[in-house]
């Protein structure tokens, strides 16, 4: 299942967006290091379900199906604060974002209204630039990075040169616990101009390539949290130089997701995660302080598009990580099972990837004993290498 890490320094909402995004209960306080223990749990992207095309209801097994639209489950993990300096031992340390090693991205939340010093202390609001708590945790996770890669280093790296490893193998063999494979080490080797003898480098060597390492295999979306209680032009800025400088970024409010996802499940309003806007189910039943705070959320709403909780995770994995949606069935005409299940399945993977991949994805024994795959629109035979499309209804043939 795709991984999707939560971090940023202590007290911005890491837990808030975690509770909005899975509904699961966690504590949130105002004061750092409320989290010490990671959470994991399922949150949700959304996909138009292909049974809309087949004209006959899904019998999802993992995912659900809403009104016509696909609920596909991702991993989403909530772990402690980040202080500046973690990875000499300040805060927590660093040690804790091994609860993250098989995150294929990371959500980078951020309190954008500036209510937060840098170790997440309550503060009066706008009182601390925002800006300055972007930069400190792409450094903390390379140190982290390098601390894994460089262990031992010299005597390893001597060991190479004689053996003639190649070291991008090397070096991902080490970062394997990390969900770091050669090919990304090998970009992240590219673009830098590092001494040909790995035994030469320097710890600063080691941190520059871990940099590189991170930005390639542990992509970060920014989510700009408590914009519900940040001025427009305070807001505005702080996204414009996250742009210039690269980032990807959103505008968030975790606050007000979860106190949506909360009112919906007690049957007080009809939303669904990623909506635009909300429904008041039992007016009657809210008093006059609820309909206000109901009322404000819309506004923002309207404002933003939605919360942008949902749009973090969307943006993270459709967009980011490039994920796509395929649906394996075992009967390409009924789109069904063997039990009769219609698309009982949906796996996310990565552009690119093909339906020996998918075949494997399903059962090993069907990627090794791989003939062929069905398209279940246009029902043409495809081969081992054929490229998945968003969307994909695939029939796998295997010998047997
Ligand atoms: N106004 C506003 N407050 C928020 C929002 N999200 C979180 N908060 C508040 O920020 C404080 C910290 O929230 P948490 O979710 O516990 O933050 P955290 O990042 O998990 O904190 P640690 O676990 O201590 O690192 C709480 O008082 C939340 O209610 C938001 O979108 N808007
Ligand atoms: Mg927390």
């Amino acid at each position: 299942m795709v991984e999707l890490g939560i971090v940023g320094k202590p007290n911005v909402g890491k837990s808030t967006f975690f509770a909005a995004a899975t509904l699961q209960t966690v504590e949130i306080g105002n004061y750092p290091f409320t989290t010490i223990e990671a959470n994991r749990a399922i949150g949700y992207v959304r996909k138009p379900c292909p049974h809309l095309d087949l004209g006959k209801q899904c019998n999802p097994k993992k995912s659900l199906c809403i009104e016509g639209t696909r609920y596909i489950p991702v991993e989403l993990i909530d772990v402690a604060g980040l202080v500046p300096e973690a990875h000499a031992g300040r805060g927590l340390g660093n040690k804790f974002l091994d609860d993250l090693r098989h995150a294929d991205a990371l959500i980078h939340i951020i309190d954008v209204s500036g209510s937060t010093d840098a170790e997440g202390n309550p503060v009066p609001k706008g009182s601390r630039d925002p800006c300055k708590d972007v930069d400190f945790l792409d450094k903390e996770i390379a140190y982290w990075i390098a601390d894994i890669i460089g262990r031992g280093w010299t005597r390893i790296a001597r060991r190479l040169e004689a053996e003639k490893v190649k070291i991008e193998v090397a070096i991902a063999e080490r970062l394997s616990g990390l969900n770091i494979n050669d090919k990304q080490v090998h970009a992240a080797l590219s673009h830098l101009n590092l001494d040909e003898k790995p035994s030469r480098w320097k710890e600063e060597d080691i941190l520059a390539l871990s940099f590189e390492i991170r930005r390639i295999a542990k992509p970060m979306v920014i989510a700009a949290n408590k914009a519900d209680i940040t001025d427009e032009e305070y807001l505005n800025k702080f996204l414009q130089r996250c742009r210039e400088k690269g980032y990807d970024v959103i505008p968030i409010s975790a606050d007000y997701e979860l106190a949506l996802r909360r009112a919906a499940k007690a049957g007080f309003v009809d939303y669904k995660p990623g909506d635009e806007d909300f429904k008041i189910l039992k007016e009657d039943e809210l008093s006059a302080a609820q309909l206000k705070a109901l009322e404000k959320i819309r506004e923002f709403m309207h404002k933003f598009g939605g919360t942008g909780v949902q749009r973090v995770i969307e943006h993270t994995v459709f967009n980011v990580l490039q994920m796509i949606a395929v649906y394996p069935v075992e009967d390409e005409h009924k789109w069904t099972d063997k039990d009769g299940n219609v698309l009982p399945d949906v796996y996310l993977f990565p552009l690119g990837s093909t339906a020996l991949d998918l075949a494997y994805k399903v059962h090993t024994d069907l990627g090794e004993n791989f003939i062929r795959a069905v398209d279940g629109r246009s029902k043409k035979i495809l081969g081992h290498d054929y490229e998945l499309k968003d969307g994909d209804v695939i029939k796998i043939i295997a010998r047997r």
